[in-house]
């Protein structure tokens, strides 16, 4: 289990996580969401102690991860991919890390084979693409067998085999009891991956809940009502007091009312309907309308490129938003 509790930290005049307080549990995978520069990262790296809250606390099984005996074997993470020793071989790279934690050199030829790595074990990483990088820091993360295990973009690279891989992967960690926590920006993949969601928003915690829950307390539902007298059912809609748009599609789309009861609308004015549709909105529709007002970094679309340029090139199709003090665009991340 990780606790975190009025966790806090302030970069110069950019506070980058804003008392955030929840619990990240056993059994099941958590997703952790939030748009570009919403915290995440600084999040994970004070989860592992890489950086000092300027407040509040982290515990992994109720202790401080510097208090962890075998911290490999209590929390394994990938966090960047790139921060390996380029000249080293992929199992030289493993085995300095066995050896520096008390793991047996044998899970070192394990975790190799269950990346996919194996083949290429000895060659240099600095030859790796980005895909082969990830898997090798995932490879590591492993290496403990650790309770707990911690992603951040694990899926950056990988191809659509190595995606269905991780996801997978995550829900095999998470089916034998494992904490299992995992940023990413692909929506629909964790849609597919996640039980849980945190999700944060300019430092502070947005929602902390069930995947089905968020969705539904974060979008509306609609059905799509198509009909060859379209005109009359817009008017016996209309004449119920529903609201219905056109989709674009030549049929129209209601909010807000379940299909059985349009469907017996329909049928009491004897409208033919060629389809009544309920539909669900998506995690990332969810994800937009509950961060649309903590989106930092925000392009414009409303903006031809050649305005953009003329107004300043790069700079000028951007907006950095939020009340957190930084007006600069997003600094790359180490
Ligand atoms: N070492 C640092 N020094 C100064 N500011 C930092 C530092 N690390 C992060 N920040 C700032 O803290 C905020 C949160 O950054 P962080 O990288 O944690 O966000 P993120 O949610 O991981 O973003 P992304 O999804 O883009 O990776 C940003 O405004 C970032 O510029």
């Amino acid at each position: 289990m990780i606790e975190l509790e009025g966790l806090t930290k302030r970069y110069g005049d950019v506070l980058a996580v804003d008392q955030l307080t929840f619990t990240v549990r056993p059994g099941v995978v958590t997703g952790f969401l939030g748009p570009n520069g919403a915290g995440k990262s600084t999040t994970m790296r004070m989860m592992l102690g890489l950086d000092h809250p300027t407040s509040g606390s982290v515990r992994i099984d109720g202790r401080h991860y510097r208090q962890l005996r075998d911290p490999l074997r209590t929390v394994g993470a990938l966090l960047d991919a790139k921060a390996v020793h380029g000249g080293r071989s992929a199992y030289h790279h493993l085995l300095c890390l066995a050896q520096s934690n008390g793991i047996p050199r044998s899970r070192v030829g394990e975790v190799l084979d269950l990346v996919g790595l194996a083949p290429v074990a000895r060659k240099r990483t600095k030859g790796f693409s980005m895909g082969m990088g990830q898997r090798l820091g995932i490879a590591a993360a492993l290496l403990g067998e650790p309770r707990i295990v911690m992603f951040d973009e694990p899926v950056n690279g990988l191809d659509p085999e190595g995606i269905h891989w991780i996801r997978t992967l995550m829900k095999n960690l998470a089916g034998q009891g494992r904490t299992v926590f995992v940023s990413s920006h692909l929506m629909s993949e964790m849609a597919l991956t996640a039980d849980h969601l945190v999700v944060i928003g300019q430092g502070r915690l947005l929602a902390d809940t069930g995947m089905a829950d968020f969705i539904r307390e974060n979008s509306r539902s609609t059905v799509r009502m198509v009909s060859p007298e379209y005109e009359r059912l817009r008017e016996v809609l209309h004449g119920a007091g529903i609201d219905a748009a056109p989709d674009g599609r030549g049929g129209l789309e209601v909010t807000g009312e379940d299909a059985a009861h349009l469907g017996e609308l329909a049928a009491r004015h004897r409208l033919t309907l060629h389809e009544l549709s309920p539909r669900q909105a998506s995690l990332e529709e969810a994800f937009m309308r509950l961060t649309a007002t903590a989106v930092e970094y925000h392009a414009h679309q409303d903006r031809p490129a050649a305005d953009a340029s003329a107004g300043g090139g790069w700079g000028a199709g951007w907006d950095a938003r939020g009340s957190r003090g930084s007006q600069e665009r997003k600094e790359p991340r180490r």
